[in-house]
């Protein structure tokens, strides 16, 4: 299906989602500068906070070297054009950490649960939602719900007034057809006012395929971080969607050379692994575990000698979600003990 001159929006995750692949660890300066490079290439959303949203930081999710108040603060006053976003899970997130972030001139909240759980979402998007905040819906791991029952969830969401839902592949498990099927529900479904959204990891390459087949099937609001760099093999990366929008006649008034530069000057020569596909990031979308799982079984291999392939195979088979992070530790030290002995 042709998608030439359909406008696309393109929000950056290198500088929230890629927390994940640098274990928290960017430091003010850097968003500082990565986001005022994205913002001269013309970026319209970028988000900034701690890879697991506001109030992540904390010992389940690792702590990062300032607070989201204090990158946020950092981070806006720099920005020109650019809108810049916060995510928020709520129970790792609170409304107070929401309220901060606004005072602090956020211009939209993706509030964000696991695809079966909805509900948990009600509080938090009515509350934004009667703000003039951009109100996003963020579904993870949507994969692990039918379409149908993707739908039931999502019209929860945009029922307490989510102006846009998002479809989001956590693991890098869904092929296009899984997408297609997933974001023609939600819009056969949804109000035609409500926007669609997909977020892609590239575990099983499939991220700008699977980033296009949701703008064929009508969604409009497209994820994406510069070099990739975001949990497990990467978000979809950001330079190779506007390469690919530009030939599909696409507009998403980011400019491709500008964005290009970012990844190659910027945040290739910040990464602390080179973010791709390898053996355990493959693993990842394979089994369909959630992305931020992968630096945590690396390191529970590297104390307890377990291969991190194999902890990821078992999580995934046992349905781990987000929030399970402390499991990984914990079955890795079961096997040690159970392979001791
Ligand atoms: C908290 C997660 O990292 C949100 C996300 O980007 C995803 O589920 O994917
Ligand atoms: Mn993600």
């Amino acid at each position: 299906m042709s998608i030439e001159g359909r406008n696309v929006t393109l929000h950056e995750m290198s500088l929230r989602d890629g927390m994940h692949a640098k274990r928290q660890q960017i430091s003010i300066e850097e968003m500082i500068t990565i986001a005022k490079a994205l913002d001269a290439a013309g970026m319209p959303w970028i988000e900034v906070t701690h890879g697991d949203g506001l109030g992540g930081n904390s010992v389940n999710y690792g702590f990062a070297p300032a607070t989201d108040d204090e990158y946020l603060a950092a981070v806006i006053p720099h920005i020109k054009n650019a809108k810049v976003s916060a995510l928020l899970l709520p129970g790792i997130g609170i409304l107070d950490d929401l309220k901060r972030a606004m005072d602090l001139g956020i211009s939209g909240v993706r509030i964000a649960t696991h695809c079966t759980e909805a509900d948990v979402a009600e509080q938090h998007i009515k509350f934004a939602a009667q703000t003039d905040l951009d109100t996003v819906g963020f579904l993870m791991m949507s994969h692990r719900n039918s379409p149908e029952g993707l739908v039931e969830e999502a019209l929860k969401m945009e029922s307490y007034g989510a102006n846009c839902i998002y479809c989001t592949d956590s693991a890098g498990y869904m092929l296009p057809d899984d997408v297609r099927a997933r974001i023609t529900a939600l819009r056969e479904a949804l109000s035609p006012e409500t926007e669609l959204g997909f977020h892609g990891h590239h575990n099983l390459g499939m991220g700008i395929a699977n980033s296009v087949a949701a703008v064929e099937c009508g969604a409009n609001r497209i994820d994406g971080a510069a070099a990739g760099l975001g949990a497990g093999a990467g978000n979809a990366p950001m330079e190779l969607l506007v390469a690919v929008f530009n030939r599909m006649s696409v507009q998403t008034g980011v400019d491709l050379f500008g964005i290009m530069d970012v990844a190659e000057d910027l945040v290739v020569p910040m990464m602390d692994h080179f973010v791709r596909v390898d053996r355990n990031s493959l693993t990842i979308g394979y089994a369909g575990v959630y992305s931020s799982f992968l630096l945590f079984a690396k390191r529970a291999e590297e104390r307890y000698g377990i291969p991190a392939r194999e902890l990821l195979m078992e999580l995934g088979k046992r349905g781990m979600v987000g929030g399970q992070e402390d499991m990984i530790e914990d079955l890795a030290l079961t096997w040690r003990r159970e392979r001791r002995t």
